[in-house]
């Protein structure tokens, strides 16, 4: 790969490290791209699709944590690229608490981190692993914080108050929302492809992954998300379980003897569409056992049932609805599932074209339709690069992303 002036991005999931690198031109360009998985399991994988290759590339590690495996993809960025030309690593960081800018990471921004790290024992601690990993191996290296919560500092307080004891609010107890970058892309999206005032309008943006959410956005700003004072709150999702009766809490802890980590652990790790269908947390293995497998199909049933009442619920909060858009793993490539949710809302003016559905095409609504359906691709690295450039004041010339 030619060496060039370049940002890398680093967003740390709960077992993955996603990575990507953009070379600094007129336009930020992806040169290389790729994830380690399964950190801590057995069959740890590095794999990368470096844009002057033909073919993907793929190698086996050894990592049991975070840590060991940020270590790794430093060595291995070192020979692939070396670090000369790199001017800044920018995180996503799923929790940011009261930040609603990127910022450069810095010892008292790395020390509240690890104050708020139980806000989302999940996401955080491997984030900030990450984060110290590469301050250990290149000190000099800017490395810039990019907050998931972001995007909805814009929520009412309505929709940040939780029922709980005034007392826990006052200390930052509440409802945050997660999956800003992809939103904050996504939007900007919008506004290029539909036009500003169409992003100005009514919109409901529904990013759905193995982590997923929606959200609710008038004039641009978030007024409402479905995940809450974590990332397990919501829709039920891969392994989380999304909103839960508190009293289910309460009866599971005591009656099966849990401890707060194993309680953790079930909720995040084992329930959702793996703990109701038993088998998997992959929408495509479900349904592809659908018509064989009662718990496949209930667990699929389930999700789109769920999103549906929240896209109802929104366009309520809304006072009704013009742009509704998918995203995600799911979003993007699933036409059962979307035809599923959108099945039964032609009250509010949502008319999927079969056709256009089955392609994923970018929009999938029917010309008659009074709601404009679209499929779009997110992409948090970008926006990553883009807040990197921005926070240590690196000129891009043009808006666009060159690949
Ligand atoms: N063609 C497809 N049909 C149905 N589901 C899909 C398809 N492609 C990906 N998915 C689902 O998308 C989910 C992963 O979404 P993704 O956004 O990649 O996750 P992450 O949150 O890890 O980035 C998985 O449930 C996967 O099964
Ligand atoms: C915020 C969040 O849930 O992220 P992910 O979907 O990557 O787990
Ligand atoms: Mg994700």
């Amino acid at each position: 790969m030619p060496a060039s002036t370049s940002i890398l991005t680093i967003n740390g999931g709960s077992s993955s490290i996603k990575f990507a690198l953009y070379q600094i031109g007129e336009a930020l360009e992806r040169k290389l791209v790729g994830k380690v998985d399964r950190i801590g399991l057995s069959g740890t994988n590095l794999t990368f699709n470096d844009s002057s290759q033909a073919e993907p590339g793929s190698r086996n590690i050894e990592a049991a944590n975070h840590g060991s495996a940020a270590n790794f993809l430093i060595d291995w960025l070192e020979q692939q690229v070396g670090f000369t030309y790199i001017r800044g690593v920018g995180h996503r960081v799923v929790h940011g608490m009261q930040h609603t800018e990127p910022e450069r990471v810095s010892q008292a921004l790395l020390d509240e981190l690890h104050r708020i790290s139980p806000y989302d024992p999940d996401h955080l601690p491997r984030e900030i692993e990450l984060i110290e990993a590469f301050q250990r191996r290149y000190p000099q290296l800017p490395q810039v914080a990019c907050f998931d919560t972001a995007f909805h500092h814009s929520l009412p307080r309505v929709a940040q108050l939780l029922p709980i004891p005034r007392r826990f609010d006052a200390m930052g107890i509440r409802r945050y929302g997660f999956h800003g970058l992809s939103y904050a892309y996504l939007m900007r999206e919008l506004a290029q492809l539909a036009g500003k005032q169409t992003a100005q309008g009514r919109v409901i943006l529904a990013h759905l992954g193995n982590g997923a959410s929606l959200a609710a956005v008038r004039d641009g700003c978030s007024i409402d998300t479905s995940m809450g004072f974590t990332p397990t709150g919501g829709l039920t999702m891969g392994t989380r379980t999304g909103d839960l009766d508190p009293g289910v809490a309460w009866y599971l802890m005591q009656s099966e003897n849990l401890t707060p980590q194993q309680f953790n652990h079930l909720i995040n790790h084992e329930s959702g569409l793996l703990g109701v269908s038993e088998t998997s947390s992959d929408m495509r293995d479900l349904m592809e056992h659908e018509a064989t497998d009662v718990r496949a199909a209930e667990a699929v049933e389930l999700f789109c049932y769920q999103v549906k009442k929240w896209i109802g619920a929104y366009a309520a909060a809304l006072g009704g609805l013009d742009t509704l858009v998918f995203a995600g793993g799911i979003g993007e490539n699933a036409p059962a599932v979307r035809a599923r949710i959108c099945d039964g809302l032609e009250f509010l003016g949502i008319e999927i074209e079969e056709k256009r559905n089955a392609t994923n095409a970018d929009v999938i609504s029917a010309a008659t339709s009074r709601v404009t359906v679209r499929v779009m691709h997110t992409d948090e690295e970008v926006m990553i690069a883009k807040s990197v450039c921005h926070v240590l004041d690196i000129p891009i010339e043009k808006e666009g992303i060159a690949s």
